[in-house]
């Protein structure tokens, strides 16, 4: 049985996650963790799953990593310069291996990667996230993940920046630039996590389109990588790897 802690247990997608560790019948949840509460809990855990905030989710994953713990991660707010912190310390004698991924939605997952590989093919991308109105964060993790990966795509096949003749603009109509890719967050009552990746050129349009309708959605990639974290090697961005993409 592999001994599971949960750190965000009282949240949305925390308690989604107590819920299928404790239906999963290799695992056990020995920790359910939430503000306010001693992470010392956590210590007869061998995996630790965090869904917490973009504010807080360093710290914890600091304490898991010097406590020798595997951590999954779904708290998003990680750039390139949180990452770069994540790898210092994930130096030698750790012992604890981390997997840190914006979106464990299989479906999600294959969407960023089919935008990746279409992205050189057209002369236009944007990205278009629509999420639940508490969300904390803009834009998703999902999109900014998604953006860097379509900007390397393109910068790798020499495609030049997308065409935009815009000259006057009212702040922020034109979305956040990540990259190069313009990113629109919409929050909406009702919604739950939505993308569109949409490429265009030469009288076409191609959407890509992923929609999680619950947060049920997250669970097997979550639990994925619950089971593999161990063998893994230190950090690892993403579950396309464990998914053989
Ligand atoms: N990777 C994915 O597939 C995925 C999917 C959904 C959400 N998310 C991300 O997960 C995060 C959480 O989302 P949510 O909708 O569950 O949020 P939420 O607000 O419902 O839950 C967060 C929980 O964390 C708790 N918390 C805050 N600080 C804490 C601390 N220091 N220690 C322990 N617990 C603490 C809060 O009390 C709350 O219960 C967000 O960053 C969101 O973007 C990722
Ligand atoms: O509900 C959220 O918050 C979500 N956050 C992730 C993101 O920021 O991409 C994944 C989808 C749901």
């Amino acid at each position: 049985m592999i001994k599971v802690g949960v750190l965000g247990a009282r949240g949305r997608m925390g308690a989604e996650v107590c819920r299928a560790v404790q239906g999963a019948g290799d695992m056990e949840l020995v920790a359910a963790v939430d503000q306010g509460d001693t992470l010392d809990a956590l210590t007869g855990a061998e995996v630790v799953v965090d869904f917490t905030h973009p504010g807080v989710v360093m710290d914890n994953l600091k304490w898991c990593v010097e406590h020798g713990l595997h951590a999954v991660v779904g708290t998003t707010g990680f750039d390139p310069s949180r990452l770069d912190t994540v790898r210092s310390w994930l130096t030698g004698d750790a012992s604890g291996n981390v997997v840190i991924a914006p979106n464990f939605g299989i479906g999600a997952v294959l969407m960023m990667h089919f935008a990746q590989q279409a992205a050189p093919f057209f002369d236009s991308v944007e990205i278009v996230e629509t999420h639940h109105p508490n969300k904390a964060d803009a834009p998703s993790g999902t999109a900014y993940r998604t953006a860097e990966l379509v900007a390397a795509a393109r910068a790798e096949a020499g495609v030049p920046a997308s065409p935009d003749a815009t000259t006057s603009e009212v702040d922020g109509a034109r979305g956040a630039d990540v990259d190069g890719v313009r990113v629109h967050a919409v929050r909406m009552s009702g919604a739950v996590a939505h993308q569109e990746v949409v490429l265009g050129g030469h009288g076409e349009l191609f959407t890509i389109r992923h929609d999680s309708m619950n947060r049920e959605s997250f669970m097997p990639g979550v639990l994925l990588a619950v089971r593999r974290v161990p063998e893994l090697d230190r950090l690892t961005l993403g579950i396309e790897t464990l998914l053989g993409l």
